[in-house]
């Protein structure tokens, strides 16, 4: 199949978010980035090339647009009128959501393949990949193939639990084989804050995601604790960012922004 990177050259680092599993609140994480990220009046795109379930449609709150196409190719969806954060997603071109379950992994790759070229970005500062989890044999193919194109690093999205579980070991294990570079680790779900008192309590251990980074040399980004505000925010499509700027969960989803822009070298 023919790579159009025309459609990349505009956009100054491609940053893809992975986990070792699902659930860990990957897609929550990309989309929490990507408008914290506008906020720091950043150009920001996602790629949502999750196919086993594309949720940033609903967190962003833009449903199932109809997509359009140009010549350079798809035309993203633009979530505000200063087109700061556009979206294109792997379900805006699926009839029926639980269509990618039943495809073969070939045809997943080379969608994918062709997917991550075809979109017609303009100019982006960061462009968020919100990648499928898992290191199964035809996850890893979906990497290999984003890792042709202009890929800057990983962002790899882990909770304390699945830390001990090795998941996000060998996630660690594939992006070094495959030259992927890993731009820190987020810890999510870390501690919980009471919906009453805003106070945090580590009801699960903590400091999994820190010792994790120390041990593979890579950085620590962050952990983001486990707040009923930002899933009620996420259920209803609304800015959490926007919303709840005198949070924990805002100042820890704002440092993350600010230690990857370094990561990134801005
Ligand atoms: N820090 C958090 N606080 C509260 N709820 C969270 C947090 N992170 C994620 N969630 C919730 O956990 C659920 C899973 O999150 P999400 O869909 O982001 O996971 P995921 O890793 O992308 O999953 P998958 O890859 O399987 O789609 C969602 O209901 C989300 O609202
Ligand atoms: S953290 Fe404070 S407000 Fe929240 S449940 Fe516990 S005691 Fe109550």
């Amino acid at each position: 199949m023919e790579q159009n990177t025309e459609n990349l050259s505009q956009v100054r680092h491609v940053v893809l978010v992975l986990s070792g599993k699902g659930g860990v609140g990957k897609s929550t994480i990309t989309t929490e980035l990507a408008l914290a990220l506008r906020q720091e009046g950043k150009k920001v795109g996602i790629l949502d090339v999750d196919l086993c379930g594309p949720s940033i449609p609903r967190m962003l709150s833009v449903g199932r647009p109809d997509v359009h196409q140009c010549d350079a190719g798809w035309v993203p969806v633009y979530t505000d009128a200063e087109k700061s954060l556009a979206l294109m997603s792997i379900g805006f071109l699926m009839e029926d959501p639980d269509e990618a379950v039943v495809w073969r992994g070939p045809k997943k790759t080379a969608l994918i393949g062709q997917f991550v070229t075809d979109v017609s970005w303009g100019e982006l500062d960061v462009l968020l990949v919100d990648t499928p989890p898992g290191t199964s044999d035809e996850h890893l193919a979906v990497l290999e193939n984003l890792k042709k194109h202009r890929v800057d690093g990983a962002v790899l999205v882990t909770t304390p639990q699945a830390v001990s579980t090795g998941d996000v070991r060998r996630e660690i294990t594939f992006c070094k084989k495959t030259g992927i570079r890993i731009l820190g680790i987020v810890e999510n779900m870390s501690g919980f804050v009471c919906p009453h008192c805003s106070e945090c309590s580590n009801v699960f251990s903590k400091g999994g995601g820190e010792e994790l980074a120390k041990l593979t040399g890579s950085v620590f980004l962050g952990s983001v604790p486990l707040d009923p505000q930002l899933s009620s925010s996420t259920e209803e499509g609304k800015d959490f960012m926007q919303s709840f700027p005198e949070s924990a969960t805002f100042s820890a989803i704002s440092s993350i922004c600010a230690t990857l822009l370094k990561s990134l070298g801005n």
